[in-house]
């Protein structure tokens, strides 16, 4: 295997995005410029609306950016590709095709061989923890399982980046630790670009390298947190005080980015 450079990361230059005309026009991202590192794990943390979802759209290539531009490897994304993998919060699965034939669908679209699609499948059904039910469809299959065969589809196709929007969201506070858990294994052991979109604050400092806080009206780079915290983690590292330390950094700006957003100088709460 070649060693990859830094040519392979991921540069969000200068990206402004603007909904509709006139009046009616939103602008949902103003300026935004971060480069993500090779095999970076990168949160971006925001209250709804700040336009987090906006932006991983635009890196996915789903949505054209006003102005700026996004690059992956120095080469300019200019719509949805095999180098890009995504995952949804809401289930995306194909409900007429099994595990198996979900997690190779990408891979028979790129010509992949059957004997070689068989056997990317059954690795990334094994890494995710799925073994015994390849041949299961998704309406049998609880929100963490399914959740867990668009990990392992996303993957399959050995995208650089895999962008992912709230992909716990829909299930359970004790299925969405250990899904998180599960999420960091896999990532360390398949070393990919991450970038993490999510409103929870947890969520995004125990899984990122860096958590991005945005600000909205329009979306915008409020701060940057540096997640110094030893890898491998487990969810021992939630109760640190290193942990704590960054979680009120986190509290404290999305707060005031809460309070002005909603008009209030001042909470007194007692
Ligand atoms: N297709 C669209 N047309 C018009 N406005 C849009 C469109 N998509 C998003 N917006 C607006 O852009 C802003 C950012 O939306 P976005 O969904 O990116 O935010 P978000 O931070 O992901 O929110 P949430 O966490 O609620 O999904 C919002 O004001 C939203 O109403």
């Amino acid at each position: 295997m070649t060693e990859k450079t830094t040519q392979d990361n991921l540069v969000i230059s200068g990206v402004t995005k603007i909904f509709g005309h006139g009046k009616e026009s939103v602008q949902a991202l103003d300026t935004i410029d971060l480069t993500v590192k090779d095999k970076e794990f990168v949160s971006i943390l925001g209250a709804s609306g700040c336009g987090k979802s906006t932006l991983l759209r635009i890196v996915g290539g789903l949505e054209r950016p006003t102005t700026g531009s996004i690059t992956l490897g120095g080469k300019k994304v200019t719509g949805p590709g095999p180098d890009r993998g995504m995952v949804f919060q809401a289930y995306t699965l194909f409900p007429w095709l099994s595990v198996k034939k979900n997690i190779e669908f990408g891979l028979k679209e790129k010509g992949v061989s059957a004997d070689e699609r068989a056997e990317m499948a059954n690795r990334y059904i094994k890494i995710v923890g799925l073994e015994g039910f390849e041949n299961v469809y998704p309406k049998a299959l609880s929100g963490g399982m399914k959740q867990r065969v668009a990990i392992a589809r996303a993957l399959a196709n050995d995208p650089e980046v895999i962008l992912l929007d709230e992909p716990f969201g829909a299930l359970d506070m004790q299925t969405r630790g250990l899904m998180q858990e599960l999420l960091l294994q896999v990532w360390q052991q398949s070393q990919k670009t991450v970038l993490l979109v999510t409103h929870d604050i947890d969520e995004a400092i125990f899984m990122a390298d860096r958590v991005v806080v945005m600000k909205s009206r329009p979306g915008k780079i409020k701060d940057i947190i540096d997640v110094d915290l030893p890898r491998p983690r487990d969810y021992r590292v939630r109760t640190s005080t290193q942990f704590l330390e960054y979680k009120a950094r986190a509290v404290e700006l999305i707060r005031n980015e809460s309070l002005q957003e909603l008009d209030i100088d001042k909470l007194n709460v007692k």
